[in-house]
């Protein structure tokens, strides 16, 4: 199904003595929380099948904690996810947080491209109120799924006031990861998610518990407005570019001549840059590409004037970003200014 939207409470409520449970709507993408083995034979299984609808029903107990409500936002394989299709998923999620009716959103994803889509949710849904993004890394047919535990989980911590003001949460297994930070560090593995600095919390005994908060400015706090971005339905085309042992120039010349506004430079180390290839990004610099560098080895900071000396190339540096978040903000950036001092102030604070 490419692009469905439905809306229908799913999960019958139990209401406490206490009164009304929170309202969590459940935003379904696809992905292998939603895959099935049964769907294919050409592969080990196909992601993007099964209803968020169903997804929910096989979880009767989040009726103890939410009134739910889904709706199909589309029922990919989050490999398909581009830029356009978060531009609507972030859209799609701010006008439900908007709704006074709504308490917490929570959108079910692929995780191969999750950390991505958490990461824009977090620059720019204006909202206090829960944003929380999960996926699985077994589909839902599979022995031992993790979707239905990682859901329960997700619903725990959208349900719960102390996940308010936190940005987007991404839950994986018990663990609460902020959006900014947390990366998909295992192919396989079903605790495939990190974060540089661990997660902020964890959900124990059924309920979220916070040991820190984000370190960087989200949502409303953040340099980007959600509402400056209407019309838009894309932004800026900036590519990501991996720099190897021997790497031609006349690769970084290529990339520049399809029409990107800027460039991920991926390096080694601290984001090194050879000779040839800095030239190369010095042309590219020089024609109005804004270049961002940033390091290859999986976590760490690329450091202004480190490795590089910035300020003579005018790049910047991505901190401890990395590449594929790095060509999010950059790709926001762009949106609103091509003045490298600005956009490395948003490296460093968002
Ligand atoms: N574990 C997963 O969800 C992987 C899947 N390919 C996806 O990102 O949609």
């Amino acid at each position: 199904m490419a692009d469905a939207t439905a809306a229908a409470p799913v999960v019958e409520p139990v209401v406490g003595p206490g009164g009304s449970l929170p309202h969590v709507v459940v935003v379904g993408t696809g992905g292998t929380i939603a895959g099935s083995s049964a769907a294919t034979t050409a592969k080990h299984y196909e992601a993007g099948v099964v209803t968020v609808e169903d997804l929910l029903a096989a979880v009767p107990q989040v009726g103890e904690l939410a009134a739910v409500t889904c709706e199909q936002l589309c029922q990919i394989d989050s490999v398909e996810m581009d830029l356009p299709l978060q531009l609507r998923l972030v859209r799609r999620v701010a006008e439900l947080t908007d709704r006074e009716d709504v308490d917490a959103v929570l959108v079910t994803h692929g995780t191969d491209t999750l950390e991505e889509s958490a990461y824009l949710l977090h620059l720019l849904v204006p909202s206090d109120k829960p944003v929380v993004v999960v996926g699985a890394m077994r589909p839902a047919d599979a022995p031992g799924a993790d979707g239905p535990s990682n859901l329960l989980n997700a619903v725990r911590v959208a349900a719960h006031p102390s996940s308010r003001g936190l940005g987007t949460l991404v839950v994986a297994g018990e663990e609460i990861h902020s959006a900014r930070d947390v990366r998909k560090e295992h192919t396989s593995r079903v605790d495939a998610f990190g974060s540089l600095n661990g997660p902020l919390g964890e959900v124990a005994g059924g309920v979220p518990r916070y040991a820190h908060g984000p370190s960087r400015l989200h949502g409303r706090a953040s340099a980007f407005d959600l509402e400056a971005l209407a019309g838009l339905d894309d932004l800026p085309p900036v590519e990501v570019l991996v720099t190897r042992a021997g790497l031609p120039g006349s690769i970084v010349d290529a990339v520049v001549a399809t029409g990107a506004r800027g460039l991920v430079h991926v390096g080694p180390g601290a984001g090194n840059i050879p000779e040839g290839v800095a030239r190369a990004l010095d042309r590219a610099r020089a024609a109005g590409v804004v270049v961002v560098r940033s390091t290859r080895v999986a976590w760490g900071t690329v450091a202004r004037g480190g490795a590089v000396d910035d300020a003579g190339h005018d790049f910047v540096a991505a901190g401890d970003l990395g590449p594929y978040k790095a060509r999010v903000l950059l790709a926001l950036a762009l949106a609103v200014t091509d003045d490298t001092a600005r956009i490395q102030e948003a490296f460093d604070t968002h």
